[in-house]
C-alpha cells in the first residue's frame, strides 16, 4: 500500500517548516523548487532543500506514483544517493523534500562546463556514481534508468543518484531518451540508448543491466554531456549494438576509462564487472593518476555501412 509505505519510510513534515524560494525545474508531476527547511528542535536554524511539488488536482494514482519515489528514497542512506528529508502529505500541495544539490543534473552541468574539469575530477564524479550504484545493488534495488540526467551534483562536485520510482519522466519527443516498446513501464518507456540489450529484448532488468547504463554514463561524463549515439534513431542504436558496434572513445579519454566502458558493454551480462569491482578500479586510477595519462584512440567506424 503506497500510503503505508510512505508513512513507514518518509518523515511527515509540517508545511509551516518549509519556505519555497524559487522554481528551479519542472517534472512530470509538477515543479522542482529550491527552499529552506527549519531544523526540528532549532527553528532558527534552516537548511537548504529541494522541494518537488505535486500539481493540484492530480489523481490518486498520480499521488501514489509521486510518493512512491519518496518511499523508495527514504529506504536509502548513502553519501552518493540523494537524501530524503521528508514529505508533506497532510496539506496541499503534496511535497517531497530532499537535500539541495546546487549544480542540478549532471548532463546539464557538464554541457554548461564543457572542457573545464581535470580528468581526475571527472573520474572522481564517476567513482561517486559507481559507489552509489554499488550501495543500491547491495540493497537489491535495480534502477533501470541510470543516466547522467538522473544524477545530481552538489557544490563540492559530489554526484548522487536520483530519480527513483516506478514511473519515469516521459520525454516529449518520440526520439527522446524514452521509447515505447511495451504498453506500460514494467517494460514501457525504455531509455533505449542507456539500456542493456537483454533489458530491451526481454525486459531482463538486473544490476548487470544497470552496469551497462553506468558505462553509458561514463561515456556521457567523458564527453561532457554529449548525447549517446548522437542523433541516431533508437532502431539504428539497437541494430548497431547487436552487430557488435560500441561507442568510440570520447576525445582525450584515458585508455583505462574507455576500457572500463567496453567492459560494462559486454553483450553477455555475466561478463560485465560488478559495481564493487568498478569502484575498486576507479579508486586505483585515482590513487595512481599516471594510469590516466595514456589517451585512447578516438576512432569511430560507421557500423551500419555495408562493408
Ligand atoms: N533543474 C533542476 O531540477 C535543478 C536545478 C538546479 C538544482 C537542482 N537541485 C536538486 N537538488 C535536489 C533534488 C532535486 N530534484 C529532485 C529529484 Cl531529481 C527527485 C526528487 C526530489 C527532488 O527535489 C525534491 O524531491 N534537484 C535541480
Amino acid at each position: 500500500d503506497p500510503n503505508q509505505a510512505v508513512k513507514e519510510f518518509a518523515r511527515e513534515i509540517d508545511a509551516s517548516y518549509i519556505t519555497i524560494e524559487a522554481i528551479i525545474g519542472g517534472g512530470e508531476f509538477g515543479d522542482v523548487c529550491r527552499g529552506k527547511l527549519k531544523v526540528l528542535g532549532s527553528p532558527s536554524v534552516e537548511v537548504d532543500v529541494a522541494i518537488k511539488t505535486l500539481k493540484p488536482g492530480s489523481t490518486d494514482k498520480a499521488r501514489n506514483d509521486f510518493l512512491t519515489e519518496a518511499s523508495i528514497m527514504g529506504q536509502f542512506e548513502h553519501p552518493n544517493v540523494i537524501f530524503l528529508q521528508g514529505v508533506v502529505t497532510r496539506s496541499n500541495p503534496v511535497m517531497i523534500i530532499t537535500e539541495y544539490m546546487e549544480n542540478g543534473s549532471l548532463d546539464t552541468f557538464l554541457r554548461a562546463n564543457d572542457g573545464k574539469f581535470q580528468v581526475l575530477q571527472l573520474v572522481g564524479m564517476l567513482r561517486g556514481i559507481a559507489s552509489g550504484m554499488q550501495y543500491l545493488s547491495e540493497m537489491n534495488y535495480v534502477h533501470r534508468d541510470l543516466a547522467a540526467r538522473n544524477v545530481l551534483v552538489n557544490a563540492q562536485l559530489v554526484c548522487k543518484i536520483a530519480d527513483f520510482g516506478l514511473s519515469r519522466e516521459i520525454e516529449s519527443t518520440t526520439e527522446g531518451a524514452y521509447t515505447t516498446r511495451f504498453s506500460n513501464f514494467q517494460g514501457g518507456k525504455i531509455p533505449v540508448r542507456w539500456t542493456a540489450p537483454e533489458a530491451i529484448a526481454f525486459r531482463k532488468f538486473t544490476s548487470a543491466s544497470d552496469v551497462w547504463s553506468f558505462g553509458i554514463v561514463v561515456w556521457e561524463v567523458m564527453s561532457y554531456g554529449e548525447r549517446p549515439y548522437w542523433n541516431w534513431s533508437n532502431q539504428d542504436v539497437i541494430k548497431s549494438i547487436e552487430k557488435g558496434y560500441r561507442l568510440p572513445a570520447p576525445m582525450d579519454c584515458p585508455e583505462t576509462i574507455y576500457q572500463l566502458m567496453l567492459d560494462c558493454w559486454q553483450k553477455e551480462r555475466t561478463h560485465r564487472p560488478m559495481f564493487l569491482s568498478i569502484v575498486k578500479t576507479l579508486d586505483k586510477l585515482i590513487r595512481c593518476p599516471d594510469t590516466l595519462r595514456r589517451i585512447a584512440q578516438n576512432r569511430s567506424v560507421n557500423p551500419l555501412s555495408s562493408d
